[in-house]
């Protein structure tokens, strides 16, 4: 039990603990009462037949009322900044090519939340129009990820040249248009069925095992009890023993890192951005205080969402 005077002083220490953070503990409690929207509209980048189309159609079963697809990563940003969907499902990492930086660093410059995570397992595949063969192919078209998860079949037939295109779906729409046997795509097997292409080598991902983590976008935060995962964003003085003592705070309150990333800070050469996942809710004490005290030692600081993870599956 503790007395009145030790009371006070607990009282006062965790009252400083939090000075200057009433906009960051406010910013968290609105994430505590948001539920997810009903019936969302639901982006993608891309079109019928790519991963992201799969990875929302699969995180949200039926229970989206609209699933639109836009062109460009950024689009997809852009329409849920206007309101014209609920959430943003976007690709984040692939476990042979790593980070799909483009999004990374769009996640610096919006005022979005991750508010979900969903993982696909990733089988690419060499498609061409009728009459083409892997020997009659000169140029593939693919999403850049697509085209790095498949170095080693790209190295392997030098005859090939590849190009980058803005989504392998789209770049499977295309190599349709062409009627050219000396052009094809790498993507899907639902890409090849919806644009009428042939499948001329299955399986060409250089890793076996490859998959790609989804992000789901919201203007929101949705922090609920099943929340266990945080992914914050953040930038150190550029002394001695910064990221140091920035990390320090997760040892001392027993928190979990799961990766750290950085990325140059556009417009401020050689500095740069740390991208965190770390283990935990946003109610916990200690969260709450690891936390505050990164924010605090940070020149720029981005609470990017609490969500639950999505656990590795080999479907
Ligand atoms: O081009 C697609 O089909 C996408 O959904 C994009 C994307 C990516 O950018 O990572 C998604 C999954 C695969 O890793 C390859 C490409």
């Amino acid at each position: 039990m503790t007395t009145p005077r030790i009371e006070k002083v607990l009282h006062a220490s965790i009252d400083k603990l939090y000075i200057g953070s009433e906009e960051f503990l406010a910013e968290i409690e609105a994430g505590l009462g948001t539920a997810a929207v009903s019936a969302p509209k639901v982006g993608y980048q891309g079109v019928a037949g790519s991963f992201g189309e799969q990875a929302a159609l699969e995180y949200f079963g039926g229970t989206a009322s609209a699933v639109t697809n836009y062109r460009e990563f950024d689009d997809v940003f852009s329409a849920l900044e206007r309101g014209e969907i609920d959430y943003g499902v976007l690709p984040i990492e692939n476990s042979t090519a790593g980070d799909v930086l483009e999004v990374a660093d769009l996640i610096t410059r919006c005022s979005l939340y991750v508010v979900g995570e969903h993982i696909i397992r990733v089988r690419h595949n060499l498609l061409g129009v009728s009459g083409a063969s892997t020997e009659t192919v000169r140029e593939v078209y693919s999403h850049p990820q697509a085209i790095s998860q498949c170095r080693d079949f790209l190295r392997h037939h030098a005859a090939i040249n590849a190009y980058p295109y803005a989504n392998t779906a789209l770049a499977a729409k295309f190599i349709a248009e062409t009627r050219n046997p000396a052009k094809a795509s790498i993507g899907s097997l639902r890409a090849a069925e919806l644009y009428g292409l042939d499948v001329l080598e299955r399986n060409i991902q250089t890793a076996e095992n490859n998959y790609t983590r989804f992000i789901i976008l919201s203007r929101q935060m949705e922090i609920t009890p099943q929340s266990d995962k945080i992914s914050l964003a953040f930038s150190t003085a550029h002394k001695s023993g910064a990221l140091y003592s920035i990390l320090a705070h997760f040892a001392y309150n027993g928190l979990n890192l799961l990766k750290i990333q950085s990325r140059p800070k556009p417009d401020s050469p050689w500095e740069y951005v740390f991208f965190l996942d770390v283990a935990g809710n946003l109610e916990d004490a200690n969260v709450l205080i690891a936390l505050g005290k990164v924010r605090e030692q940070s020149t720029w600081f981005k609470l990017v969402g609490n969500y639950p993870h999505c656990p590795h599956t080999d479907r």
